[in-house]
């Protein structure tokens, strides 16, 4: 496509050379441009894209984008300059790829909790309904049965040139419903300028990433984002900023609920034990029977998030049921590990104060023996939410082994000692054993007929990342290697 073509929405200067020329490619990276590609330069928060001009110069980029001034750019290459760089990718990448969002229905998600749960949810519903969906988010990016490879660094919501390729890639394999989680992080940095979403989604907020937005009221402000861009708004009216996302919605409402009396989409007689829930929709006088198998309260919300974005997508009552029952659960998402015992092992990725909340509670209602609860927080992430965190399971377990999760660049003790603040303002037993290997195999040691040992905060995480580098680890692979070691010991 031609370099004039692309910037047709963009107000830019150009520094030097001329817009007639074909641009192949949209790089962000340095290290990935190709011959013929432009060259986006992002001041970023680690280092500035600006700096790697030469590598991308050498790797055959025949366009740059910059947003400062930059000198000694051979002749041959045509350099613009914007106000924003990152700003300006978007709607570079939306006219580049052949704007993919304006042919299917586009979903987002937004929330502290439930955007992985709620999105899997209409993943399910719609393609059980016999519709080819396009899913994006933090455990895969796929289309129809087709997993779309990805780098394991990339975000939940990839960078806006990744984000409209890969809608472009699903486009063309037949997608007709787009569901993708939007992260507060990726609202707040643009990277979904330029798309177009039939229904946004709102599933709670509570306290998290505070690291990076700083204050709560900025980290509500970044979510709103997502609502001055769709055609049709869900929201969770029990949650206590929706009067304030209401109020400011541009589009067609769509609210859903328990407690609160003015809902469109309801839940009633609700039902829950270890294996799911049961409850009725209720939407405009219909009622229709639902079921889940993912247990808790939290699991209510998600699916009545999920049944209303279906509704605008044109899906009866029934095939949302339907398609509801036809979950088989989410990977690390309350996640049962069958295992060979008189106790329960259940891993799930908890890892803010409010889902460790939910997930107790939930657990607490149907417990008979003692909750033991494995886990840690992440590092070089909000350190406020540890203390938090080690309160709410103090209060809520019997018994708590605090250790590892993503330590980063921390020093793991220091994390734990951040969780025991909280943890010592309650009754409860605690150790501290920061190899988490070893902690899992000591709460599964200790665990008797009738207990369920939670391990929460990784879920899905196929690794724990120390110092940079990522190696190999699986809660629930560490439950099964812990099961045969034991009969390998009988
Ligand atoms: C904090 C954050 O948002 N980081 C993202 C951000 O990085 P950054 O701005 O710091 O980039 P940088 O490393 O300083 O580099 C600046 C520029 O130079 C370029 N560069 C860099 C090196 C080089 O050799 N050549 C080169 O051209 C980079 O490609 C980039 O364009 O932009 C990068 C490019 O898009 C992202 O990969 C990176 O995500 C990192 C991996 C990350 O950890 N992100 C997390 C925090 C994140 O986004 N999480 C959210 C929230 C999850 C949730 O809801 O819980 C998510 O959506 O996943
Ligand atoms: N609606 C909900 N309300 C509160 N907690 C929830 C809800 N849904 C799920 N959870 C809890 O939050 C955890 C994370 O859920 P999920 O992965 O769906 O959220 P997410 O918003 O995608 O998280 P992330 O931002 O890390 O990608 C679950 O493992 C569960 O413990
Ligand atoms: N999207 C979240 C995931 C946290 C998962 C937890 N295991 C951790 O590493 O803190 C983040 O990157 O902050
Ligand atoms: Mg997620």
């Amino acid at each position: 496509m031609k370099l004039k073509k692309l910037l047709l929405n963009s107000s830019y200067k150009i520094l030097q050379g001329n817009l007639d020329i074909e641009i192949t490619d949209i790089a962000f990276d340095s290290r990935k441009v190709k011959s013929g590609a432009l060259f986006v330069c992002i001041p970023g928060f680690q280092v500035d894209g600006h700096d790697f001009i030469s590598q991308a110069v050498e790797k055959g980029a025949s366009a740059l984008v910059v947003e400062k001034d930059v000198s000694d750019i051979p002749e041959h290459i045509t350099v613009i300059q914007v106000d924003h760089a990152r700003q300006a990718l978007p709607q570079l990448s939306h006219l580049f790829y052949g704007r993919p969002t304006e042919k299917v229905n586009l979903i987002g998600i937004t929330g502290t909790n439930g955007k992985t749960s709620v999105s899997f949810l209409i993943s399910k519903i719609l393609s059980t309904a016999g519709r080819t969906v396009g899913l994006a988010g933090t455990i895969r990016k796929q289309v129809g049965e087709k997993v779309i490879p990805f780098h394991t660094t990339t975000p939940t919501t990839p960078e806006s040139s990744d984000l409209q390729r890969l809608f472009k890639m699903m486009v063309r394999e037949g997608a007709e419903d787009i569901v993708m989680e939007v992260s507060s992080i990726a609202l707040e940095q643009g990277r979904v300028d330029g798309c177009r979403f039939k229904v946004g989604v709102f599933t709670n907020l509570s306290p998290d990433h505070l690291d990076d937005h700083g204050t709560m009221e900025n980290y509500k402000r970044a979510k709103m984002k997502l609502f001055n861009r769709c055609e049709y708004h869900v929201i969770n009216r029990d949650d206590k900023v929706a009067e304030e996302i209401l109020a400011m919605a541009t589009g067609s409402i769509l609210t859903y609920g328990i407690e609160h009396e003015e809902v469109d989409l309801k839940a009633t007689h609700i039902a829950i034990n270890a294996e799911g829930v049961r409850f009725t929709m209720e939407y405009q006088g219909e009622k229709v029977e639902a079921a889940i198998a993912i247990p808790g309260k939290f699991s209510v919300y998600n699916a009545l998030a999920a049944a209303a974005a279906c509704i605008p997508l044109g899906l009866s009552l029934e095939e949302i049921a339907k398609g509801l029952a036809a979950v088989e659960g989410v990977r690390g998402r309350f996640e049962n590990v069958p295992i060979p015992s008189e106790f329960h092992v259940i891993v799930d990725y908890a890892h803010s104060p409010d889902a460790l909340e939910n997930v107790l509670h939930t657990i607490r209602d149907f417990v008979k023996g003692r909750v033991i609860t494995i886990f840690g927080c992440g590092g070089d992430r909000d350190p406020s939410k540890r203390p938090l965190m080690g309160k709410i399971a103090g209060e809520l377990s019997d018994l708590c082994i605090l250790t590892s999760d993503n330590p980063r660049t921390e020093e793991p003790e220091t994390i734990l000692n951040h969780i025991e603040v909280g943890i010592k303002e309650t009754q409860c037993q605690y150790v501290s054993e920061v190899d988490r290997r070893k902690a899992i195999g000591r709460g599964l040691q200790m665990a008797k007929e009738g207990d369920v040992v939670l391990i929460a905060g990784k879920g899905h995480e196929d690794y724990q990342e120390v110092n940079g580098e990522k190696m190999h680890f699986d809660d629930v692979e560490e439950v099964k290697n812990w099961v045969k070691q034991q009969e390998n010991v009988d």
